[in-house]
């Protein structure tokens, strides 16, 4: 039997964080959610809150499962608040220095037999886990945004992850009704090596002005049924994290190839990171969707 997870810890309250503090506090888990401060926090709860309340009114939860998945949940203020987790998974900024100073204040906290995981999208699993005083129960567990909605869980394990950790993991991602993948450490794994170069070459293809916003997106939704548009897609998963994966790919194989589109760093110098920053490719401020260029 692997190890019994029952409370898990999630720090960073941001898209990523909160869908995984539904998934888990609907599983029946004890959650608790940190940030770096209060309101992100409140803030991530009520995305949850709203969420539930959806799920309830569309008839797809009773009111008293909507009731006691929130009453599981509960704000982590401090990381000492987090000590008595089994699990701890880590949901900040794609920001390796972030990672690893969150790394270090969780390690001092931690019961010893804890798994550290991390839901980067890129960063090499092995080099986090070598920082932490428990590389063997150090693990990726990448889930797919939106996580309510997107069924694949990529489980990445570092060169020094053992098998116990490999089998409490696989089973944790089960009991959340996921499927898993098993990807191998290299820089963004498998889903982001394979779609990250294809959102940039969507952003190469506007850069040239091949095409308008509008028209590659519904190239690709119409010409290759994707359900959401390349451009679209950017914009929902954050330019920021956008630049950061292909920034990881490019460094870590040297492939020029793997070069980010000029037009995708001009935008994240804008500060235009996409819906959550309320313009990306498409402007947010009114009541549709406006493509920018
Ligand atoms: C960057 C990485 O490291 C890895 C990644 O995650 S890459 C990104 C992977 N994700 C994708 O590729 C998503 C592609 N898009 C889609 O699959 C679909 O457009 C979608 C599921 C997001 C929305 O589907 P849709 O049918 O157009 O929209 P809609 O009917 O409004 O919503 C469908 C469901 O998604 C949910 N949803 C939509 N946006 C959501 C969000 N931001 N957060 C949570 N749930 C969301 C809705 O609540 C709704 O749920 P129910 O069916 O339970 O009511
Ligand atoms: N967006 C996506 O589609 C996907 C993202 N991921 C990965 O998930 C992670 C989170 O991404 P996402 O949720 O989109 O990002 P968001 O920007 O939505 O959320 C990140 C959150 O982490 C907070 N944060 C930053 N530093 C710290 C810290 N030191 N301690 C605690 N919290 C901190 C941020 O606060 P503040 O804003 O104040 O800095 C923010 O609230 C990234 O590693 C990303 O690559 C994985 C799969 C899909």
């Amino acid at each position: 039997m692997s190890q019994a997870i029952h409370t898990v810890g999630v720090v960073g309250a941001g898209q990523m964080g909160n869908g995984i503090a539904q998934v888990a506090a609907a599983a029946g888990l004890s959650v608790r959610i940190h940030d770096v401060d209060h309101a992100r926090i409140e803030a991530g709860l009520s995305a949850i809150d709203q969420r539930l309340g959806r799920l309830v009114s569309n008839e797809r939860m009773s009111e008293d499962d909507r009731k006691a998945t929130f009453e599981r949940l509960s704000a982590a203020n401090t990381i000492d608040d987090l000590a008595d987790a089994d699990l701890v998974i880590e949901a900040a900024t794609e920001n390796e220095k972030v990672k690893a100073a969150i790394f270090t204040d969780l390690c001092a906290k931690l019961n010893k037999d804890a798994i550290l995981a991390t839901n980067t999208s890129s960063l090499s699993i092995t080099r986090l886990a070598a920082g932490t005083d428990r590389p063997e129960r150090f693990v990726g567990i990448h889930f797919m945004n939106p996580v309510p909605k997107m069924k694949l869980v990529e489980v990445v394990r570092g060169i020094a992850t053992d098998d116990a950790t490999f089998e409490a993991v696989r089973d944790f991602v089960g009991a959340l009704g996921k499927t898993m993948t098993l990807s191998e450490d290299f820089p963004a794994f498998i889903v982001n090596r394979i779609l990250l170069p294809m959102i940039n070459e969507a952003v190469a293809t506007l850069h040239e002005g091949v095409g308008s916003v509008e028209s590659i997106d519904t190239a690709m939704t119409l010409g290759a049924n994707h359900p959401m548009g390349p451009l679209t897609l950017a914009d929902f998963i954050g330019l920021d994290t956008c630049l950061s994966i292909m920034r990881v790919l490019h460094d870590g194989f040297g492939d020029p190839k793997y070069r980010p589109c000029p037009l995708l760093v001009k935008y994240v110098d804008a500060g235009w990171l996409g819906k959550k920053s309320g313009r990306g490719f498409y402007d947010y401020s009114g009541e549709k969707p406006v493509p920018t260029r």
